[in-house]
């Protein structure tokens, strides 16, 4: 398609947008009485309006049955998780009993190393990308210490090649083979947050898989944003956050993946609590742990449904509108992004450099030459929310849900009256 750099070709192309509707689906913050030009949903991503109805289902419950409401509400407490499982399980390309909502991210991360990260003296190393998201950092260089490695030489970094913003496919497998035996684990950011990268996670898998290693990704970045098809992958596990494309709200809770084989499985040892014993006999109160058969063996503590119900009001929208809807138009909006970037930069002679590769999601990240936080601030004061990131980032990322062509050709105009004013 070729595409204009005009409100009118903006508009058009969202006249024709089927998610158009959706866009008053969310609630948008407003600079100056005006709705927000937001590109911060890789961060955050906007309230969905009937999130505010499952949050209140759940205060009404609470207040009409108080401790009844765990088995006699309308959506009673004690499996209210099981609801999240099989819309999940589509948006991650997984089978339903492979998949949880529990705790945390980083949280999950932890939880999950307890069954997949087993160093012994021959097998022990980890391989991830340079410059992961400092949590993941401290969780692996963490786990390692715990086990009795030295980070410096059990964490193995793919690093980018020397003047490129982005990391090589072939530097990955071919660090994989080069650790080889001594691999016990594989764990990257499916969709890095700097750069906005999509690794090939099928290729990583396969490769990590055939050198006897695990392989876990981080797909905070990824969920709701990119295609996933984990089990037929072959991944082992996955853990993700639910605030960023998935609209749950923040720092709630996170959702998690273990392979089907390692369901009903004795050999694997996990972190126990009573949410993931039989729940036909968790209430008989016995010493004994029978794992759940599906991811719930993973579950610890009862869930807090009250975090629980945006998630699954976020869910009923993913499966109203389904991944292969919203993929199609995040890769035309980004597309069209990309293009009226370029077309500032023409304009404004080289004044930025767009560092995501071709391989990406919904994010594209720009590098400022020259031009400072002032041009951050001025954005934000004009209505236009992105992110900075240290040393000189916007990260930029139109969430397919809710944010529209004109919003992109709007943001074009701002950002190019704010680099002429500061000439
Ligand atoms: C890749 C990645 N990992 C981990 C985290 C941390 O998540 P949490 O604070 O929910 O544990 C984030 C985002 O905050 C992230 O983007
Ligand atoms: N949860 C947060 C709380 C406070 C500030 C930022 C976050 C983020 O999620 C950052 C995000 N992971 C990122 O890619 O920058």
């Amino acid at each position: 398609m070729e595409f204009k750099n005009s409100l009118v070709f903006a508009q058009q192309l969202d006249a024709i947008d089927p998610l158009r509707k959706y866009r008053n689906e969310f609630h948008f913050p407003k600079v100056k009485g005006k709705d927000v030009i937001y590109f911060t949903g890789n961060s955050l991503g906007l309230q969905p309006k009937r999130s505010q109805k499952f949050i209140d289902d759940i205060m009404k419950d609470w207040k009409d049955l108080a401790v009844e409401g765990h088995f006699h509400a309308e959506k009673p407490w004690w499996d209210y998780h099981e609801r999240l499982a099989a819309p999940l399980a589509k948006v991650v390309g997984a089978k339903t009993p492979e998949v949880s909502v529990m705790n945390t991210l980083t949280v999950n991360l932890h939880m999950l190393m307890v069954s997949f990260y087993r160093p012994t003296q021959k097998r022990f190393k980890i391989i991830c990308e340079e410059k992961a998201f400092p949590s993941d950092q401290y969780m692996l260089n963490s786990q390692v210490q715990f086990h009795g490695f030295d980070p410096d030489t059990a964490i193995v970094e793919v690093k980018k090649r020397p003047g490129e913003n982005f990391w090589q496919t072939q530097d990955v497998l071919d660090k994989i083979n080069e650790v080889g035996e001594e691999l016990a684990l594989v764990l990257i950011g499916g969709v890095n947050y700097y750069n906005g990268q999509v690794f090939n996670m099928e290729a990583i898998t396969r490769a990590a898989k055939a050198q006897g290693a695990f392989v876990g990704w981080d797909l905070a970045h990824a969920v709701g944003n990119v295609g996933l098809n984990l089990h037929d992958w072959g991944v082992d596990f996955a853990a993700w956050c639910s605030y960023k494309y998935m609209n749950s709200g923040p720092g709630n809770a996170s959702g998690i993946f273990v392979h089907q084989k390692y369901l009903n499985n004795n050999e694997i040892p996990r972190f126990e609590g009573w949410w993931g014993t039989r729940k036909e006999t968790r209430f008989l109160m016995k010493p004994e742990f029978e794992p759940m058969e599906n991811a719930d063996a993973w579950q610890v503590s009862n869930p807090p449904v009250l975090s629980l119900a945006p998630y699954l009001a976020s869910l009923e929208m993913f499966e109203e509108v389904g991944m292969e809807t919203l993929i199609s138009k995040r890769k035309l909006i980004v597309a069209y992004l990309e293009f009226i970037l370029q077309e500032i930069d023409k304009e404004t002679e080289g004044s930025f450099e767009i560092i995501t590769p071709k391989d990406r999601g919904c994010q594209l990240s720009v590098f400022l030459h020259g031009q400072g936080k002032e041009l951050f601030n001025y954005l934000m004061e004009n209505g236009v929310i992105t992110d900075w990131r240290e040393p000189n980032v916007i990260r930029l990322a139109p969430a397919p849900f809710y944010c529209s062509f004109a919003d992109m050709y709007n943001f074009g105009q701002i950002l190019k009256s704010g680099i002429l004013a500061k000439g």
